[in-house]
Formats: C-alpha cells, sequence, structure tokens
C-alpha cells in the first residue's frame, strides 16, 4: 500500500497575502477513491497541483510513502507515478495511439500498440477514430482519449481528476468515473478528484471538502 500524508500543509502563492490552502492535514491511501468538494475559488486546482508534484507545500509537508515530495526527484514522480487529468488539460494533435504512446514513453514504460488499441477501444473509440488527428475527433471523443490517457500509464499509483463534471461534459461524467472507478479499484490505485458537485458522490470511499483554507473530512460511505 502507498500513502499520501498532509501534516501542517500550507499553500501561499507568491505576493499573495492569502493562504490557499491553510494548515491542512489528511492521509490518502491506494485501493481507495476520495472527492474532495469546494467551491470556485477554494482550491482545489491547488491542492492537486501539490499531490501531483506541480507546486510544493510552501509550509508543512505532503509526503508519499514518508518521502516528502518536494525532496523527490520530482520530473520522475510526475512522469511515473502520477496520473492527472486538469480542466486545462489538452491533447496533442496527433491521432489518439500518438497520444497514448506519448503518455507511456514520458513514464518510462514501453508502448504496447495492441494494448493501447484495445484501451482505446474499450472507452468507447471506433477503430478507424485511432489514426485520425484528434482535432477531427467531437469533443465527446477527445474526452474519451483523455480517460484513456489516464489509464494507460500501469506503475502510476496516483490518478488525479480535476472537476470530472467538466472534463467529461460531452462523454458522460458517470460512465467515465464508474469505468476509472473500477480500473482504480483493480488496480489497486488512490484515486483523488475535486467536485463543485454532487454527480460524483457515489464513485468515493471518502468525501472531503475544502472551505476557507481549511480541508476538512465529512464521512466515509461505500461506494455504490
Ligand atoms: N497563479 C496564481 N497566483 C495567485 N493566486 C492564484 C493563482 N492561481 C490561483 N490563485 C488563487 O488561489 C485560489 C484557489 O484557486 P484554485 O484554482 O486552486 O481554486 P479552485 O477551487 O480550483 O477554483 P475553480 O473551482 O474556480 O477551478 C483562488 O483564490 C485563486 O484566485
Amino acid at each position: 500500500m502507498s500513502e499520501w500524508i498532509l501534516e501542517a500543509a500550507e499553500y501561499r502563492y507568491e505576493h499573495s497575502e492569502i493562504k490557499t490552502l491553510d494548515r491542512i492535514e489528511g492521509s490518502f491511501q491506494t485501493g481507495r477513491s476520495y472527492q474532495i468538494f469546494g467551491d470556485p475559488g477554494s482550491g482545489k486546482t491547488t491542492l492537486l497541483a501539490l499531490f501531483a508534484g506541480l507546486a510544493v507545500c510552501t509550509k508543512g509537508s505532503l509526503t508519499y510513502d514518508g518521502q516528502e515530495i518536494a525532496s523527490l526527484e520530482r520530473h520522475r514522480y510526475r512522469g511515473c507515478e502520477v496520473a492527472c487529468l486538469f480542466q486545462t488539460g489538452s491533447l496533442l494533435k496527433d491521432s489518439p495511439m500518438a497520444n497514448l504512446e506519448m503518455e507511456i514513453l514520458l513514464s518510462g514504460e514501453k508502448p504496447e500498440r495492441e494494448s493501447l488499441k484495445s484501451l482505446l477501444l474499450s472507452v468507447g473509440l471506433a477503430e478507424n477514430q485511432l489514426k485520425l488527428p484528434t482535432n477531427r475527433l467531437s469533443k465527446s471523443d477527445r474526452q474519451l482519449v483523455t480517460l484513456a490517457k489516464l489509464m494507460i500509464k500501469s506503475k502510476a499509483q496516483l490518478v488525479l481528476v480535476d472537476e470530472p463534471e467538466k472534463v467529461f461534459s460531452e462523454c458522460g461524467v458517470l460512465f467515465a468515473m464508474a469505468r476509472l472507478r473500477n480500473y482504480c479499484l483493480q488496480q489497486k490505485k488512490c484515486l483523488i478528484f475535486t467536485t463543485q458537485s454532487t454527480q460524483s458522490v457515489n464513485f468515493a470511499d471518502e468525501l472531503w471538502g475544502l472551505n476557507g483554507g481549511k480541508l476538512l473530512f465529512i464521512k466515509e460511505q461505500r461506494p455504490s
């Protein structure tokens, strides 16, 4: 089992008067899924950026299996240990196959064309779409490619999604989250997603909230 622990973690943007995240605490483990609920501007994206190794705590700590993420080789951590999808997430203009190949290469794994192809088909793309430039796909099909990208890195222990209702708005948030949650459960990964809505609540084992810079544990539940 792997674990991420936040201890008195703070984040303050440069030149900002206020702490976006203020002495937050929590522990997050592989094999479980977590929903972090928060209003616009509450710090959801900032918190995911800490987990992704894109930002580091300005005080306190976030550790991964006992090691401070700031002290890890963050390029390797981001490339190998984490699969993330932010609202600004984008695809290469190349084909869905090329997008998955690039993701795999960046993680240091070896792309196997058959497994890339079967993953893309399994999320709902058609065979004749696999080699089309992604800008010729519909928005819904592009979102299916981003879903596949999240599931292609077999070694990644942590899967992060910033507001699934937005990033899977066209292909169906319930479909995408059911698929992602099953994948994370089967592969014993840790899934953390943020939200402003209740749509994806049933895909989480634990519900947390962000408010006024504080991270609050709300409750544990049995996901459906
Ligand atoms: N680069 C930055 N510099 C200064 N302040 C920032 C920066 N990025 C975000 N903020 C501020 O930090 C706070 C948290 O932003 P963040 O994007 O993490 O919130 P959020 O909950 O993800 O918001 P949303 O739901 O609108 O995406 C906001 O007040 C935002 O204005």
